[in-house]
Order: structure tokens, then sequence, then C-alpha cells
């Protein structure tokens, strides 16, 4: 379902990954591994079509990706549940009758997003993927924040719900989500030495 083929990827006009391939077929994911700064979330935001690549080719079903920041894009002034429901406006979808459930957001669920605890917006940021309904997942480091608990609901929500369903789910991460797939290191792609290369504007 995702197919890549000698990607290179750059920031501040610097290339920081060369020739990256590798394919994840519907209802399989793979983790990112790779040292602070090799440019996972470089590569991501390539994938996801946020920034375009130096060379090579992208391919996934049009209009099924969804890149997951660091940062929740939460709306502050909007409740846990309208801001689900604002997610599901935007995207012409249902929202699914268990997701507050899933994402242990039912407590919350009048709460204003901007009162959230970081971890508590972070799953709310999250059960978005629930609600947007893409199969084609990049997440950077979506468990930060995140208590063990509720990374074991995400884990299982990835698990049962969206890679069962035949999702698709690229993950950087540095840690264990427990779940079964395999990983790619990406340090063998890393373009070159640290090089002086000029600035661009900072990622959320
Ligand atoms: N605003 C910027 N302008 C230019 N270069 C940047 C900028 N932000 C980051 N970089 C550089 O781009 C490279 C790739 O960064 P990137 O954030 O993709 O790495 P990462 O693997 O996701 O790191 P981490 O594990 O720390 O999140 C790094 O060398 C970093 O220093």
């Amino acid at each position: 379902m995702l197919t890549v083929s000698g990607v290179t990827c750059a920031r501040g006009g610097v290339p920081v990954l060369a020739d990256v391939s590798f394919s994840v077929e519907a209802g399989h994911a793979l983790i990112l591994r790779g040292p602070n700064g090799i440019g996972k979330t470089t590569l991501l935001r390539t994938l996801a079509g946020l920034q375009p690549a130096i060379e090579g080719e992208v391919s996934y079903p049009e209009d099924e990706g969804a890149y997951a920041s660091h940062a929740d894009g939460i709306k502050t002034a909007l409740t846990v549940t309208e801001n689900l429901k604002f997610w599901a406006d935007v995207h012409g979808a249902t929202l699914p009758g268990d997701i507050l459930e899933t994402f242990d957001l039912a407590d919350l669920k009048n709460r204003m997003g901007g009162t959230l605890s970081a971890g508590q917006k972070r799953r709310l940021g999250l059960a978005r993927l629930g609600v947007i309904g893409r199969k084609v997942l990049f997440l950077d480091e979506p468990t930060v924040s995140l208590d063990g608990f509720s990374v074991r609901l995400f884990a299982s929500w990835l698990q049962d719900k969206h890679l069962a369903s035949g999702g698709v789910a690229v993950i950087a991460t540095h840690i264990d989500l427990g779940i079964a797939a395999p990983e790619l290191d990406l340090t063998p792609f890393k373009a070159a030495p640290d090089a002086e290369g000029g600035a661009d504007e900072a990622f959320l």
C-alpha cells in the first residue's frame, strides 16, 4: 500500500537522508529508528507530502495519508467532544461511537481542550487519527507525554483497529510500543557528515 523508492530528503536545503527505499503492505507497520537528528521527522514529513523529496518517489492511495506531529493540533476553546466533531466534519467522517472510550476520554468529554494536561492533549490528538479514517499514517513520536496505560491504549487501537482493518503506519519512536512490526534503522542512509547549511522554519 505504501512504496518508498530512492527518497532523498532535506532540511534547511541540506540533504539529511539519501536513497531511502521500503514498502509496507496493508495491515502492517514499520518502526523508524535512529539517533536524534538523523532525519526521522524530515522523512515522515516528506512521505506525508508536507515537503517535496529532492529525489525519489512515494506512492500510496490518494487522500489516504495523515501525519501526526509533535504538536497535538487541538482547538483550545472547544471541548473534547467538539474537537472530535470538528475533525469529523472537516474530513466528512462519522464520529465512531466508541472513540471517547478507545482513547480514555469519556470523563473529559466536556472539558475545554486548553485545560487538558499534556498527556490528555496527546490522547485527544491521537483520537483524531481514529476519527478521520485515513489508511496510511505517518506518526512522529506518537507516545510523547503518555503514561504506560495510555501507551498500551494507543498501541491497542493501532494494532486491533487501524492495522487490523488494513491500515498502514510508519512510526518514528524511541520507545517499544509492544506491537509486532519490523524496524528500519535510518543511520546507514545519512546523507553526509553534519554539514553547515541554511536554516528553515521550525517544525511544530
Ligand atoms: N529549522 C531547521 N533548519 C535547518 N535544519 C534543521 C532545522 N531543524 C532541524 N534541523 C536539522 O535537520 C536534521 C534532521 O532533523 P529531524 O528533526 O528530521 O531529525 P529526527 O531524527 O526527527 O530527530 P529527533 O529524534 O531528535 O526528533 C538535524 O540535523 C537537525 O539539526
